[in-house]
């Protein structure tokens, strides 16, 4: 624990962090389609749960944990990219495995928006 925590230092410090939170993020927009995808996705989620009315909680979570998981699966593979250029058993477990933790929640966060946003979207779509 920093002895400076809670002083204007360690705020600074603190703000320094974010900045280079917020690079790797845009870093990552720019380079992967997936994200740009996902960012994209998750608006659109959220901007029908506000119109509908429905529950922001579930759908904030979901959004974040795929939104997250991509920004570690880049993560991983600029690792693997870094230690093992050349082909290499376990760096493509490495790889497979954080791409399947993004495609799993992926598919969850699909079937919680379906579960939360669809009931809504349907009774305004039968309603007329
Ligand atoms: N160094 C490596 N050793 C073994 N297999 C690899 C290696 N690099 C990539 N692979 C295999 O090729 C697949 C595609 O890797 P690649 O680096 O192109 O990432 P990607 O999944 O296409 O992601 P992105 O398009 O976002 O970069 C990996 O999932 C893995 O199965």
């Amino acid at each position: 624990m920093s002895k400076n925590v809670g002083s204007p230092l360690s705020l600074r410090r603190w703000l320094k962090s974010a900045g280079y939170a917020w690079a790797g993020v845009q870093a990552v927009y720019r380079s992967e389609a997936n994200f740009r995808i996902e960012v994209w996705a998750a608006v659109l989620a959220l901007t029908l749960t506000l119109v509908l009315g429905a529950p922001l909680a579930p759908i904030l979570l979901a959004c974040a944990l795929v939104l997250s998981l991509e920004l570690l699966n880049s993560a991983v593979e600029a690792v693997v990219d870094l230690v093992s250029p050349q082909p290499h058993p376990l760096a493509k477990v490495a790889k497979d495995a954080a791409a399947g933790a993004v495609y799993m929640a992926a598919l969850f966060a699909v079937l919680v928006g379906l579960s939360v946003l669809g009931p809504r979207l349907w009774a305004l779509v039968s309603d007329g």
